[in-house]
């Protein structure tokens, strides 16, 4: 295994607005796929903020999220660890943050109807760069293990980048973000 965090870092500090350990984590946006409730097959990632730079999430496997017959598609699984890890990096820190690179290491199969929770770590900041980690269990089993980068941006990402007619559903609808996002700083 490479070194991890690839980089010189510091280990961040829990921003002071960050939710308390055994807080029930909104979703942060209610079209997400990862976590959104209005997704009918999305993966409704629940999350539950931790002690230090942690945040457990959960993962129940249905049978709209197969591969193979009965398993889980690796594809959602790394899916189901971006939003624990991006999570993780947008409630700790408070800062909006992008994925830029993420890599996944399946050890085990996950069958339907099953719960994978998700232990993520932040791991460390260098500059915009931040550094997380999270392993998968099923069971108290390990199945799934992930690293990544993310990269924190600015508001203006997404307002640059996303969909017009998206932006403008959100700004007149503000609840759409859950109450993760003040989109009034
Ligand atoms: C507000 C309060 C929040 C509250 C709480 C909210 C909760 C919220 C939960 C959200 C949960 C969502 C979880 C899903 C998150 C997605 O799915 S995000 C969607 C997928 N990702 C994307 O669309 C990103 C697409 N990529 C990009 O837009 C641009 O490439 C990026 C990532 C913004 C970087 O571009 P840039 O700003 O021009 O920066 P750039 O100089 O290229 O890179 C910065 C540094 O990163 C390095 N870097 C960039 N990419 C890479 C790479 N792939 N590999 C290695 N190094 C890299 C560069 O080398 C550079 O390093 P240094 O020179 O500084 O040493």
């Amino acid at each position: 295994m490479n070194s991890w965090p690839p980089v010189e870092t510091t280990v961040p500090d829990r921003h002071p607005d960050a939710p308390a350990p055994d807080t029930e984590l909104p979703e942060h946006y209610a079209h997400c796929f990862g976590c959104g409730d209005s997704v009918e097959h999305g993966l409704r990632l629940r999350a539950t903020a931790g002690e230090g730079m942690t945040v457990r999430s959960r993962f129940t496997v249905t049978t709209e999220h197969q591969g193979a017959p009965g398993l889980a598609h690796g594809g959602l699984l790394a899916c189901a660890f971006d939003e624990a890890l991006g999570s993780a990096v947008g409630h700790l820190l408070r800062r909006p943050a992008v994925t830029a690179k993420l890599e996944t290491d399946f050890l085990r199969p996950v069958p339907v109807g099953t719960t994978l929770v998700i232990d993520a770590h932040l791991d460390g900041i260098a500059g915009r760069k931040v550094y997380v980690s999270a392993e998968g269990t099923v069971e108290g089993t390990t199945a799934v293990r992930a690293r990544a980068l993310f990269i924190t941006v600015d508001l203006k990402h997404f307002v640059d980048h996303g969909r017009p007619e998206d932006i403008r559903r959100v700004a007149e609808n503000p609840a759409l973000l859950g109450r993760s996002i003040d989109v009034n700083p």
